[in-house]
């Protein structure tokens, strides 16, 4: 038996690029949640390069099971926010969701390399505001759910770029379009046969698209909804002016951490977030970093302990499998806001560069250079990883880090230098 039959199935007040597993852990269920309250709002989601999430949804009607994995058991629920779902490279759909006057708001999961000059995701989103001016089908929020800083600014700016050259167009989506910036949290792995299986023995449902998460969430959401929005408050969202304490406060620790474990822990033959967390050592380079990152956070001390404390808990969830490699992919677009962002604001304050940011870092390099090409996940970072395989010295290796990541931190010998230690001392470590 498939998942039940759908409670309801809302008008289409929403649309969403980025069928993945975390749109459906985190926007889907708070829109779940907005319409178990009383709410309307029905989502029309579109993959963003894979048709298969929408070919294996559509089979379901669009209704999947959410499993919250705690440390302690599982609790399974349907979920049927999705009222329709596409494959992406149906333009004509996507044009007409878009130009459709119910939708009031397009929320994005593309990934961080999906905002990167050349991608494909801001044109596609072009299109669709070019489609709803012509439709005269009035505002929209467009909501960017990734994890980088002003992630709202960001599309913003890649979407009024690709517009440039037609001045109406811009004009209007200046007026017309607002760019929500959020900060989204939810640890959710892709889902495997293991979690296909577990869903069948919890529900005697056989879900071929479920997804598993844990039970904490957060989203915090800065902009203007001149179209309406959902009431995504019934499952505990926030709205607030200015969102970058948020972001800095997510990314500098839990994203930080995530991104520590996954290179210094599959140098370490380690292949889950938990079994990273379960070595001293591992443990110890992350109380490191998270002291050093935590000086530059906007927050009183008991506000960031307890951001830690909780964190320690969720990393140390053993019954969720986030793989290292998951997180390990596209380093060199998350690190920059994960590690070199709050490496800057410790200079800035006169401080010494931070030892673990160094050692992320080099731990970056080492994956880099010393894996296999296939076990690298990570486009912008293909000619680095050559010319990193191909440096005669550490100091070498750490002078081309930085100049990929951080070209204004190219002179700081100290930095440069500690980075350099560190990857010579990884060359030791065990596997
Ligand atoms: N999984 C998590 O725990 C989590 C938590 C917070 C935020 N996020 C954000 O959500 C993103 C997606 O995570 P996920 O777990 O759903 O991954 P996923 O692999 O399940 O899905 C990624 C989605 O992004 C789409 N995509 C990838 N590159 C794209 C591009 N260039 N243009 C358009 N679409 C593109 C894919 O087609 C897919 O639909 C992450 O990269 C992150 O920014 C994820
Ligand atoms: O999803 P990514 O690829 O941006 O990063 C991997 C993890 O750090 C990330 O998914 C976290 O699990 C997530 O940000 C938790 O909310």
């Amino acid at each position: 038996m498939t998942p039940p039959p759908r409670s309801a199935r809302h008008a289409v007040r929403v649309a969403h690029l980025g069928l993945g597993a975390f749109h459906r852990a985190h926007q889907a269920w708070y829109t779940q949640a907005a319409n178990d309250a009383g709410g309307d709002w029905g989502i029309a989601a579109f993959t963003g390069r894979s048709p298969e999430a929408a070919r294996v949804l559509a089979a379901q009607d669009a209704v999947y099971t959410l499993v919250e994995r705690g440390a302690d058991g599982d609790a399974a629920r349907a979920v049927d926010a999705l009222s329709r779902v596409h494959d992406g490279a149906d333009g004509d759909a996507w044009r007409a969701t878009i130009a459709d006057p119910d939708v009031a708001v397009l929320t994005l999961t593309i990934t961080e390399a999906g905002y990167r000059p050349g991608a494909g995701a801001p044109a596609r989103v072009l299109d669709g505001l070019a489609a709803r001016r012509t439709a005269g089908a009035g505002p929209l929020a467009v909501v960017s759910c990734d994890n980088l800083p002003s992630n709202g600014d960001v599309i913003r700016e890649a979407v009024l770029a690709l517009a440039a050259a037609d001045a109406g167009l811009s004009d209007w989506i200046r007026t017309e379009v607002s760019f929500v910036s959020s900060m989204v949290d939810r640890i959710t792995p892709a889902t495997t046969d293991a979690d296909r299986e577990e869903v069948r023995r919890l529900t005697g449902w056989d879900d071929a698209a479920p997804v598993v998460t844990e039970p904490f969430t957060e989203w915090v959401l800065a902009g203007a909804f001149p179209a309406g929005r959902p009431d995504w408050e019934a499952g505990g969202a926030r709205f607030v002016a200015d969102i970058e304490p948020f972001e800095r406060r997510k990314l500098w620790l839990l994203n930080a951490g995530h991104s520590l474990l996954a290179y210094h822990g599959l140098l370490r033959g380690r292949a889950t977030v938990a079994e990273a967390v379960g070595d001293p050592a591992l443990r110890d380079e992350l109380e490191l970093l998270w002291s050093e990152q935590r000086t530059e956070l906007p927050f009183d001390d008991a506000v960031v302990d307890e951001a830690l404390a909780a964190l320690r808990d969720r990393f140390a969830n053993g019954r969720i499998a986030h793989r290292l490699a998951q997180i390990g992919a596209d380093g060199s677009q998350k690190l920059g806001p994960r590690i070199l962002d709050p490496l800057r604001a410790r200079l800035a304050g006169g401080r010494a560069p931070g030892v673990a940011q160094a050692g992320v870092l080099a731990a970056w390099a080492r994956h880099l250079a010393g894996s296999a090409p296939a076990d690298v996940n990570d486009a912008g970072a293909a000619g680095l990883a050559v010319r990193l395989r191909d440096a005669r010295t550490d100091r070498d290796r750490a002078a081309l880090v930085l100049d990929a990541l951080a070209p204004d931190l190219t002179e700081r010998t100290d930095l440069a230098g500690l980075i350099a230690d560190r990857i010579a001392s990884l060359q030791g470590a065990p596997a």
